[in-house]
């Protein structure tokens, strides 16, 4: 079946966005064999959030090509509008919506405030920006956003001598009373529970006056991947950063150009299709999947086959084969993929041999405590998961449907709808958590089991 260009419905960013569900919960469609499907995913959240950001930092105005429109990226094109920062939607060629127009403000001002929902990318992101604009810029989001790490940033503004209101606690709200300037230089910060400290402070540092030397104390920093990214982007637009020091992140000071950039799939919101080809013996097929990437989610081509699938790429053309002959556990160290280790472990589930999952101890401070949250609902049904230090450790075990809460992750939600495949009666309490960054998840999902 080739699943059809889908578009969007109309967007409510801080609604339930319950497509496909009611009060009831959502029920998980089961596959009543392989599903055979060939899908195309809408844009990154990581690169869509980073190319914002530095294109409202630009020299000039610029355009965003494809781009994503979740939750996640509306609040960041919310966050920058209130800083003065004007982005236009203008038709485009995108599957998924429209393309984006983003003119830069003359100067930027605070007097406003930023709703960063559960978006660790606007939460990270958006104070070094404001500490460039003038006047005192607002931080809060929704309730377990108060409760993710914010140390880094916080204490990194300060040290570079921004005055940032916060109770002392490390995490929202607060408030930074931007003058207008930065001037940079030195900066240790201890980025080990999220590599998004050192992206946020990476991302403005061209516009401060000195650049930015910033030097990583402490464990080891997560979701490397991601700040190769954040490195990438910056380099894309002229700006010279060094990191040839493990741990030091060197940024000139100077202009970051303006440019007219096509945002490539989100291959971490590809990732449940994907998984639904390993748990139904299936085969599915994503399309425009880049030949080159930053994207964690290309790492799904090593990750994937460790479960007995096979991995296939014809060019833009992204496609897995499930195992026919049932799933093999799995032993992998994922400091780097966090991200992907919510649907990981909901495959990991349903294998025939147990499986480790070590080196993701941040996970605890994502959207949810996800080690916990993954161990909570498979084990309510019936499943043998345990929690370690930095992860889970999976026995086999039959699993019975029964509630799967989401706890407000996107990636629980999906979790929940991958194990529903394969075990009937699987209710997901909160579906339209998904449009935190794929709001056409439940109709994606309803394509692919069609
Ligand atoms: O910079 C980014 O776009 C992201 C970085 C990672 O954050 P952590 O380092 O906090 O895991 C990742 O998990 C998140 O989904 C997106
Ligand atoms: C951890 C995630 O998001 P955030 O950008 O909010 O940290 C995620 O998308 O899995």
């Amino acid at each position: 079946m080739q699943i059809s260009k889908y578009s969007a419905p109309e967007f409510d960013p801080y609604g339930d966005n319950a497509a496909g569900g009611d009060d009831e919960g959502w029920l998980a469609p089961t596959a009543d064999g392989p599903l055979e499907a060939t899908l195309q995913v809408p844009g990154s959240k990581s690169l869509t959030n980073r190319e914002l950001v530095l294109a409202a930092l630009a020299d000039g105005p610029g355009m965003l090509r494809a781009p994503l429109f979740s939750r996640d990226s509306e609040l960041m094109i919310e966050g920058l509008t209130n800083l003065g920062v004007a982005i236009e939607r203008v038709p485009g060629e995108g599957a998924f919506g429209p393309d984006l127009r983003i003119a830069p403000a003359e100067e930027l001002l605070g007097s406003t405030s930023v709703d960063t929902g559960l978006a660790g990318t606007v939460m990270r992101f958006l104070p070094p920006v404001a500490a460039l604009a003038l006047g005192p810029t607002t931080f809060d989001g929704d309730p377990h956003a108060r409760t993710r790490p914010m140390g880094g940033i916080i204490a990194g503004l300060q040290a570079l001598g921004v005055d940032l209101d916060d109770d002392g606690r490390g995490t929202l709200p607060f408030t930074v009373h931007g003058t207008g300037s930065v001037t940079g230089g030195e900066l240790e910060i201890d980025a080990s529970a999220s590599s998004q400290f050192v992206s946020g402070l990476l991302l403005s540092a061209p516009r401060f006056e000195r650049g930015l030397v910033l030097r990583h104390v402490g464990e080891r920093v997560p979701s490397r991947p991601h700040i190769d990214m954040t490195v990438a982007a910056l380099r894309a637009r002229g700006v010279e950063v060094d990191d040839s020091e493990d741990g030091v992140w060197r940024v000139a000071p100077g202009p970051i150009r303006a440019l007219d950039i096509a945002i490539e799939p989100d291959l971490s919101n590809a990732e449940p299709f994907l998984a639904a080809a390993v748990v139904t013996g299936g085969r599915v097929t994503v399309t425009g999947w880049p030949a080159a990437t930053t994207q964690v989610g290309a790492l799904l081509a090593e990750y994937l086959p460790a479960f007995g699938a096979s991995v296939d790429v014809q060019g833009d053309r992204f496609t897995v084969q499930g195992p026919a002959d049932g799933i093999r556990g799995v032993d992998l160290h994922l400091p780097e993929a966090g991200e992907l280790v919510p649907n990981l472990v909901a495959i990991a589930a349903l294998a025939t041999t147990p499986s480790r999952f070590s080196g993701i101890g941040h996970i605890r401070h994502h959207e949810t405590d996800r080690i916990a949250a993954l161990a909570n609902e498979l084990n309510a049904l019936g499943g043998r998961v345990r929690e370690t230090e930095d992860g889970l450790e999976i026995d086999p075990a039959p699993l019975t449907g029964g509630p799967w809460k989401a706890y407000a992750d996107h990636r629980m939600a999906t979790s929940g709808a991958i194990v529903g495949l394969a075990v009937p009666g699987v209710v997901v309490d909160d579906i339209g958590t998904t449009s935190k960054t794929l709001p056409q998840f439940p109709e994606l999902w309803r394509e692919l089991l069609a």
